[in-house]
């Protein structure tokens, strides 16, 4: 529930005063009722003169505090959804990268997309249940002042319909948390409809096999749980309905049987009965998507993303780090934990010095733990045992974030943004065109005023490239490149090894490389040999710089 405070903090006022003029419509809407009993008993030619003025009043203090209302829950539902994606958009780049790569893409996607929606139609509808709960009360005050006897079997009656009504929840909460389950699952086929297009358009069985087997069970599946809730609720609500009619009923045939009754206050009571039905048929449709934001909101707890326990997201930044001279990862060790899996992959211990004016290779085969060393290094994941130091001084929890500041990376799989966030004011400006020259990308894309890309759409080489620009003018201490020149052509191969890496040397960067090319090898002033997530004994260091 601390999202839900959080929510709420920034708009009290206006969730009390939604409320306040939610129960002042409902109040209103029950002293409009009762004056219309007293017009209808007065005989309607004679109505009189405080009755027609107390109508008016009450018609305009509906009116406009329902319209105030109305206004208030819009701003509500406008500000807790602006709210709830910028509370989650900073937890998720606060939040560990381990931690997220845990939940998996497609869980935080149905977050983002369906749990938004889900909880903030619920915050939705908690003010109309309130004002529907307004007029309930204020019908059945005035109720009560009119006749105890109907009064007491209205009661009765409510509390047989909450009962009925509260039966089936356990059971549409447990649909609901299923259906929510199976949404992430939706949210990955989904995911592999869009990221897989080629391959299931060039393979027609795989497609029928992706289409039967994965993605439309799943739909399916969601579909059964939707239905079976809506069933429950339809049942429900229509049970609550004919227990409203069947009172009625009562209070038409049975009623004067029992206590002599004139016609005018039976059809007072009908009235003021029948008035109830508005707001309990749209609560009984509101109180559903309550539900579903209930779960919902369950369901991002549960993420256990930063802040959720009240800590600032994301934490203060410091000031930079001076470039280091010296990086050391002492004993450094870490453990990828999957269910199900036997023996999980270690990374380490692993002891290393990078030095700054060094070029460092990294090599080893497929799943050595080449990459998971650079997460290391780069500080995306923090060690689970042994130390990162920084000229000596051990890198902390705190000051994590810090260090991360340290690197300019490109990963294989890396993410090229539309844009140079940052990087394309003043002195950048030139520096991007002259790389662009350098990476000859000037023919290809434009890199306007505000840094916006002209395209993104080129071929995957040319995309490192972009991504290598926008790391060049970052400028930092530490250079870390996962496999960039997979895909370059051999002339572009050769500029990269032998002549940018050979500048960032010169220009005193530490430069961590993930490579293959063995023909390149020379250009490493040491090799890491990666092997089974441990360093093999070659791998000391070949050129050690005083
Ligand atoms: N996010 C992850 N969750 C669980 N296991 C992972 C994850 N990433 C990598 N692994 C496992 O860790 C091992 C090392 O993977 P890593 O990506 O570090 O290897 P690599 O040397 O970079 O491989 P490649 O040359 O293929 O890129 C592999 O066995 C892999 O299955």
């Amino acid at each position: 529930m601390n999202l839900l405070l959080l929510l709420l903090r920034g708009s009290r006022a206006t969730v009390v005063l939604a409320v306040c003029f939610g129960l002042l419509t409902g109040l209103s809407s029950a002293g409009l009722i009762a004056h219309i009993n007293t017009a209808l008993a007065q005989g309607g030619t004679h109505v009189a003169r405080e009755t027609i003025l107390g109508f008016a009043a009450l018609g305009i203090l509906m009116l406009g505090s329902r319209i105030s209302s109305q206004l208030l829950i819009m701003r509500l539902h406008t500000d807790t959804t602006f709210v709830l994606r910028e509370q989650l958009s900073r937890r998720i780049l606060t939040t560990p990268l381990r931690r997220l790569e845990e939940l998996g893409i497609p869980r935080l996607l149905a977050t983002l997309v369906d749990d938004v929606q889900a909880v903030t139609q619920g915050l939705l509808c908690v003010p109309p249940l309130l004002i529907n709960a307004g007029i309930v009360v204020g019908v059945m005050v005035y109720l009560a002042v009119m006749s105890p006897l109907v009064f007491a079997a209205l009661v009765v009656f409510s509390l047989l319909g909450v009962a009925s009504y509260l039966m089936p929840q356990r059971r549409i909460m447990g649909l609901l948390r299923q259906s929510r389950k199976t949404t992430d699952r939706f949210f990955g086929d989904l995911r592999s409809l869009t990221h897989g297009l080629k391959e299931l358009k060039l393979n027609g069985g795989r497609r029928r096999a992706f289409l039967t087997e994965d993605l439309l069970p799943t739909a399916n599946q969601l579909k059964a749980f939707q239905r079976r809730r809506s069933t429950l609720n339809i049942l429900v609500t229509s049970w609550g309905m004919s227990l409203f009619f069947f009172f009625i009923g009562l209070l038409l045939f049975a009623l004067p049987g029992i206590a002599p009754v004139s016609p005018s206050t039976l059809m007072a009571y009908t009235l003021a009965v029948l008035y109830l039905q508005q707001p309990l048929d749209s609560s009984m449709v509101i109180l559903p998507m309550l539900s579903a934001g209930v779960v919902a909101l369950k369901h991002i707890e549960t993420l256990d993303l930063q802040g959720s326990d009240g800590e600032p997201v994301p934490p203060a930044a410091g000031a930079p780090l001076p470039a280091p001279s010296r990086i050391e990862l002492v004993d450094v060790t870490h453990v990828y934990r999957r269910e199900g899996e036997d023996t999980p992959f270690t990374l380490g211990p692993i002891g290393l010095t990078f030095r700054a004016g060094e070029i460092s290779f990294v090599v080893g085969g497929n799943g050595s733990g080449k990459t998971t060393l650079a997460k290391l290094i780069t500080g995306l994941y923090a060690p689970e045992s042994g130390e990162i130091r920084v000229d000596g001084q051990v890198v902390t929890a705190a000051g994590q974030e810090r260090y991360r500041e340290l690197f300019s990376t490109v990963f294989a799989d890396f993410h090229l943004f539309d844009r140079l966030m940052g990087l394309a004011e003043g002195a950048h400006a030139a520096r991007a065109r002259t790389y662009l020259r350098r990476l000859q990308l000037e023919h290809k894309v434009r890199i306007d005023e505000k840094g916006a890309l002209s395209t993104t759409e080129l071929s995957t080489g040319q995309r490192k490239r972009l991504a290598l620009l926008a790391a060049y003018l970052e400028d930092r201490p530490v250079y870390l490149f996962d496999e960039w020149a997979a895909d370059q052509d051999p002339l572009f191969k050769e500029i990269f090894y032998r002549e940018l890496l050979p500048d960032l040397k010169a220009a005193g960067k530490t430069v961590v490389v993930i490579s293959h090319d063995d023909r390149y090898f020379d250009v490493a002033d040491r090799l890491v040999r990666l092997e089974s997530g441990a360093i093999l004994p070659e791998a000391a260091p070949r050129v050690v710089p005083a």
